[in-house]
């Protein structure tokens, strides 16, 4: 199995495939955890080994709430990659956040309700910490990337994430805004902290997609995909010339995340 694999994206709903790779390869991985989400596009870009994992599948056919995450995550530790970029769709909770918008997820609230979030277990204790979850270098190689494309994107977000598939009720809608949360959506936890138990680096490239209900109307799955249509090239040309950007090697603490946090 190939070991040398730098950087995984996961796509989120919208991106099924990078459309980028040379000499792209479909490798089926099992895990401890069982099977990840479909089979791996692992291929090269501008000289550098990329693997592609669409969090749904390739054909959207697995709800959030039923994503073998930690088969996600293994999988592309398996592969050897140190790098993890997560396009993912969002509800707004401000108004000027508005569909069509990048954001850029800093922190989170986790709403989830029975999702295996970690891979510390009877005889391995760890408690990580993810008082940054998200990794601060690649957070700062996307900002370099909009910043010279000139792609407008809110810094410092805080995403909450519920357990969906459903979307929220209007209460919960208002009181996730009462929080001072910024975004909502149904994926990156625990996929971020299951990461950085792996000591992989993760960063997120959210589009908003819609007001979540608080605003006004219900969300549609059917708005959601029509703003991520609009969207796509652009998540694409972000996620090209990021690969470009990403440093060779880490000076972040993700490879680090297991220090001091083990029994
Ligand atoms: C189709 S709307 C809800 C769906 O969209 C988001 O997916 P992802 O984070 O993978 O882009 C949201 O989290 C829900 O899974
Ligand atoms: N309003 C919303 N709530 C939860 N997840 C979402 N993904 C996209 N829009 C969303």
């Amino acid at each position: 199995m190939e070991k040398d694999v730098e950087i995984g994206i996961f796509g989120g709903t919208g991106i099924y495939d990078s459309g980028l790779l040379e000499n792209a390869q479909e490798i089926d991985i099992d895990t401890p955890y069982g099977k990840p989400s479909d089979t791996i596009t692992v291929g090269v870009f501008k000289g550098r080994k990329i693997a592609f994992l669409p969090r749904h599948g390739k054909k959207h056919t697995i709800p959030p709430h039923m994503i073998n995450f930690k088969a996600n995550i293994w999988a592309f530790k398996e592969l050897g990659i140190t790098r993890i970029i997560a396009p993912s769709a969002v509800g707004s909770l401000k108004e000027e956040l508005e569909p069509g918008h990048f954001v850029l997820p800093t922190q989170f609230l986790d709403f989830t309700k029975s999702r295996d979030g970690s891979f510390s277990e009877d005889g391995r204790v760890i408690h990580i910490s993810v008082a940054d979850p998200f990794c601060p270098e690649l957070q700062s190689s996307i900002l370099k990337v909009t910043d010279e494309e000139n792609i407008g994107i809110h810094k410092d977000c805080t995403y909450v994430c519920i357990e969906g598939p459903r979307f929220s009720t209007r209460a919960e809608s208002k009181f996730y805004r009462t929080t001072g949360a910024d975004i909502i959506g149904m994926t990156l936890v625990p996929e971020c902290q299951l990461a950085r138990e792996a000591q992989m680096c993760y960063a997120s490239i959210s589009t908003v997609t819609d007001y979540d209900v608080w605003a006004d109307k219900p969300v549609t799955a059917k708005e959601v995909l029509e703003t991520l249509g609009k969207n796509v090239e652009t998540t694409k040309k972000i996620l090209t010339k990021l690969i470009e950007k990403i440093p060779k090697t880490r000076t972040c603490s993700c490879a680090k995340a297991l220090e001091e946090a083990e029994f």
